[in-house]
């Protein structure tokens, strides 16, 4: 189980997060929802390790975990796939891959696995991670943490740039980790999808978490109320 506890978060001066509380369990997907500047991607990044917090805001299989590096997070099994992606440039797609594998942890998630399952990239394996379009950059971002073998995936801002084909070949693959045991704590800008593929959500307006609860009770006029501000 990942969990936050009473979370605060700053970059300076600034305060991005207030008393933030979420959790998710093993196989079990939750979603973040929020307009942009909300908070998602601090929380985000503040599970992975890159942003500050005290030790005790995070827990992770009952241990204080918070504060810690983004490598010591990894190790941990907690893996981001992060807003803008991060791909080495000068390698290729297949050299991004084999890097992340050996730096991840060995498991069911094998570059040979991760190939088969996404015909798209096993298409472009040999691309130096600099030719491919935003939405390609963001499959092979996803496949580079899935064969990290991470316990926990975060997810940011799934959808973006991706056809409508590749965002369902994104959540196909996702189910099929989850029913795996992945736990998956994602943002999807799309609110309805964002609820359809998760149990739980989260609404976040201004750094805190305004509404919470099943996703398949969720009401869509309260949550895009919390999510506008309304
Ligand atoms: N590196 C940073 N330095 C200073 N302030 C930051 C930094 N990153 C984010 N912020 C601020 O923290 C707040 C939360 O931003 P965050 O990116 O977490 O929101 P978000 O909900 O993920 O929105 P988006 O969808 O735009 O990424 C915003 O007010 C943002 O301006």
């Amino acid at each position: 189980m990942l969990r936050t506890k009473n979370l605060n978060a700053c970059y300076g001066q600034f305060q991005a997060l207030f008393g933030v509380d979420i959790e998710v369990a093993p196989g079990q997907t939750v979603a973040l929802i929020g307009a942009n500047g909300a908070g998602k991607s601090t929380l985000m990044r503040a599970l992975a390790g890159a942003v500050g917090t005290t030790r005790a805001a995070i827990e992770l299989d009952g241990e204080a975990a918070g504060g810690a590096t983004e490598r010591r997070q990894l190790a941990r099994g907690v893996a981001l796939v992060p807003e803008g992606r991060r791909l080495f440039p000068s390698l290729t797609v297949l050299e991004n891959l084999q890097l992340a594998a050996r730096n991840g942890s060995q498991g069911e998630w094998t570059v040979r696995r991760v190939l088969r399952e996404l015909p798209a990239i096993e298409a472009l394996q040999d691309r130096p991670a600099t030719a491919l379009s935003g939405g390609q950059q963001q499959l092979v971002a996803l496949s580079r943490a899935l064969v990290m073998n991470p316990a926990y995936l975060l997810f940011d801002e799934v959808s973006l740039g991706l056809s409508p084909a590749a965002v369902d070949e994104v959540y196909r693959l996702l189910a099929g980790a989850r029913a795996e045991g992945l736990a998956v704590v994602l943002v999807e800008q799309n609110v309805r999808r964002a609820l359809r593929e998760s149990a739980r959500f989260y609404c976040m307006q201004k750094g805190r978490i305004v509404l919470a609860g099943r996703s398949s009770e969720a009401d869509y006029e309260q949550v895009t109320q919390a999510y506008f501000g309304a």
